[in-house]
């Protein structure tokens, strides 16, 4: 199969569309992708290629750097600074875990900032939160990532809006279905996605990966992998990904086949999480992926995880529980309760 037979879904028309009639073919669109694969390509979400092109470079030049100076905004539990307890920062080679295996790439973690209302003692949205308190850690080296990160953060957030209306319109929420209209219903409309994620709890990564050397099969018990297969956790991934091709792999629906999902120019890789496949009782599903770089380059990805906000409680939409024709696959928790236990597990 090759790359490109994954679907391409264009933005403009719904981001330049006037009303949500005008906007329904894309929303369409979208939900046969989410549907058949879980992942899509995304043009027209107005970021410019140059800017795209920047955060790679940018990315690849703090990886170029020497170990002791990448270690100098080293994560705050792997001994960074003090002030925070957090899994913010820098992370060598193997420290990240995936299904209790080391991954072969170092990598930046940023988060949104930890919203504690100003206060020491919590009183924010947020509360207090050890894994998640303290600051970003940025580069100091090179000298513009900060800025132009800072820059991008914003131009994804406004993508991740538009992506996450444009899903709600693709599920109808809108439409009455059966006439036993209870009072969860009514947060049930296109825009329970958008209000969600009002103060997303976004992660960004800036991942480095280098050539693997050993020669087994994927599938092997010993197998060295640059990324496990694992699913996202949230709702939408925008994938950034340097040109090499045949690295990150999507798993079929057929559970078997894994394809290529190599990068489009301009474009990003989209691919929904966790809580989305929750909200739509498996309607669309948070699909398994892997990556496998052993091309001869260093690799470079910026993934940018737009996710529900940290207390928003998510439990499958009444609408698609009934469509489903299943039972509830989840009793419901919080985005923050979900990301917790994910994240306790994904460091040596
Ligand atoms: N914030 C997100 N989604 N990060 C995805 C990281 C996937 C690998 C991780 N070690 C894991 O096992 O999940
Ligand atoms: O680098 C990639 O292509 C994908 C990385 C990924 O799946 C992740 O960080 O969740
Ligand atoms: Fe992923």
């Amino acid at each position: 199969m090759s790359p490109s037979s994954l679907p391409v879904i264009d933005l403009s028309d719904f981001r330049n569309a006037s009303s949500t009639q005008d906007q329904k073919a894309t929303a369409l669109a979208i939900n046969q992708a989410c549907t058949d694969y879980g992942f899509f390509y995304l043009t027209g979400h107005g970021i410019p290629t140059a800017r795209l092109d920047t955060v790679i470079s940018l990315a690849r030049q703090f990886f170029a750097l020497p170990l002791d100076q990448k270690n100098k905004i080293k994560r705050y539990d792997a001994g960074g600074p003090e002030g925070g307890d957090g899994a913010r920062g820098y992370q060598g080679i193997g420290e990240n875990v995936t299904g209790g295996r080391r991954d072969m790439h170092e990598a930046i973690d940023f988060y949104r900032e930890w919203d504690d209302g100003g206060k020491e003692e919590g009183g924010g949205s947020n509360g207090t939160c050890k894994t998640l308190q303290g600051h970003n850690l940025w580069p100091e080296e090179p000298r513009e990532l900060g800025e132009v990160y800072h820059e991008y953060i914003a131009q994804l957030e406004d993508v991740g809006k538009a992506l996450v209306r444009a899903m709600g319109i693709a599920l109808d929420l809108d439409e009455p279905e059966t006439s036993t209209t209870t009072n969860d219903d009514a947060v049930e409309d296109s825009e329970v996605f958008v209000r969600n994620t009002e103060r997303s709890f976004w992660v960004m990564r800036m991942i480095g990966y280098p050539k693997l050397s050993s020669p087994a099969s994927a599938n092997a018990e010993d197998a060295e992998l640059s990324c496990g297969e694992h699913t996202d956790y949230g709702c939408v991934t925008l994938l950034l990904a340097d040109p090499t091709p045949g690295a990150l792999q999507v798993l079929h629906k057929d559970g078997k086949t894994w394809l290529n999902a190599d990068p489009i120019p301009g474009a990003f890789v989209v691919n929904i999480g966790d809580m989305m496949e929750r909200w739509t009782n498996g309607l669309w599903k948070s699909t398994k992926h892997r990556v496998i770089h052993r091309g001869d380059g260093y690799r470079v990805s910026v993934p940018f995880f737009y996710e529900p906000n940290f207390e928003a409680v998510i439990k499958p939409l009444k609408k698609c529980v009934e469509r489903s024709g299943k039972e509830p696959i989840h009793g419901g928790s919080t985005y923050g309760e979900h990301l917790l236990g994910k994240i306790e597990g994904n460091f040596y």
